[in-house]
């Protein structure tokens, strides 16, 4: 069973990287009002982050109302977003409102603002600025209260030194910045989210898919995941069609994933990696804020995410875990049983095979 603690708004992860989003989410949400720019690869969710700011603010009642600014024409963006007035253009019989107005009282969601002409830009600040806008062919500006979160996969600095993008819209947009991490700068979440994502999609299945075996796992904590949690959502729909009522094998992985297994004889050397890592993660200069951190919160954290994790690697064996870990098997039940990970332990005895 998935804690509360293993995601947040249907956004899955325990990594540490993850947590801290959490937090921010919450701070961000509780404002209501500041402009939110996501910067995050294609895939890492920002769309879902931008939900979770809207979902758990003040904002809640009214809609959220993404638009994509890249899968719109340009000629077609501006009416979409402000709507326009009867006679406007050549079949403009009637008013339409645009998206903009549909937020209103809500949030606005723009998905790859890096790819909005300039004129649009212009008319986007003075929303901002102003809190009022006019419809295509209207002379009337509109008031509008909306919350405008933004995001992007491109690097908008750059935009804007290239003389692409408005700076003034760029600060304005990034009050409060948010970035989400690639997958493969939170492995930890990697045999989570391949969990959730298989009891998604076994859901109503026959035969659903048991899991994965070790090597399995070990060649996909491996891969980059250049596509992020989509590339890792539509790989789990792709083996549950094609092996359910099996575990995965090595061998069953499309041939770039097997390709990242673990050789032989490299153990002892990703060990040493391990303990090289650890220093980065545990002292990631992102933890830290104005108010500190707090300690005991964290040092949990990567506990249940070690124990969850070996858990997993040997389908819920608490003997052959409490050796991967390197701890007593009694350290180790107790550790279970005071931090309440019984009965909620990450993945379930199928999911490992
Ligand atoms: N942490 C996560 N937990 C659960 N599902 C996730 C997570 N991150 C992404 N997803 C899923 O991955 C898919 C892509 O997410 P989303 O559309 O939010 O990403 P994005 O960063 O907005 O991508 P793009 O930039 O390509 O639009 C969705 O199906 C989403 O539900």
């Amino acid at each position: 069973m998935l804690r509360k603690s293993d995601g947040f708004e249907g956004i899955i992860g325990n990594s540490l990287r993850m947590q801290k989003l959490f937090s921010i989410i919450e701070r961000v949400a509780d404002d209501g009002e500041s402009t939110v720019l996501i910067h995050g690869e294609s895939g890492t969710g920002k769309e879902l982050v931008a939900r979770a700011v809207h979902s758990r603010s003040p904002r809640r009642e009214k809609n959220f109302v993404p638009v994509n600014c890249a899968a719109i024409p340009d000629d077609l963006l501006e009416s979409e977003l402000f709507g326009y007035v009867k006679g406007a253009f050549t079949g403009a019989t009637q008013n339409k409102m645009g998206r903009i107005q549909y937020a209103a009282g809500g949030t606005l969601f723009l998905d790859e603002i890096g790819d909005m002409k300039p004129s649009l830009q212009a008319k986007l600040l003075r929303v901002i600025q102003e809190k009022e806008y006019e419809p295509v062919g209207g002379v009337k500006p509109v008031p509008v209260n909306v919350r405008i979160v933004a995001a992007t996969h491109r690097n908008l600095e750059q935009l804007v030194a290239e003389g692409k993008f408005r700076e003034d819209l760029y600060y304005r947009l990034s009050v409060i910045p948010i970035n989400i991490p690639p997958l493969r700068e939170r492995k930890d979440d990697i045999i989570l989210l391949l969990d959730s994502f298989i009891r998604v999609f076994n859901r109503g299945k026959r035969y659903g898919l048991k899991g994965f075996t070790e090597r399995a796992l070990n060649a996909l904590v491996n891969y980059p995941w250049p596509g992020n949690v989509r590339e890792l959502e539509n790989l789990v729909q792709r083996l549950v069609v094609l092996h359910g009522g099996e575990s995965v094998d090595l061998e069953d992985l499309p041939a770039k994933y097997a390709a990242h297994a673990v050789q032989p004889g490299t153990a002892d050397r990703r060990k040493e990696e391990q303990l090289d890592n650890l220093a980065p993660i545990a002292l990631h200069e992102a933890l830290w804020n104005g108010d500190g951190i707090n300690f005991n919160d964290l040092v949990d954290g990567l506990e249940r995410q070690l124990i969850s994790q070996a858990l997993a690697r040997t389908g819920g064996n608490k003997k052959e875990a409490a050796r991967l870990l390197n701890l007593k098997r009694t350290t180790l039940i107790e550790k279970i049983k005071k931090k309440e990970l019984e009965t909620g332990i990450g993945l379930p005895q199928a999911s490992c095979a």
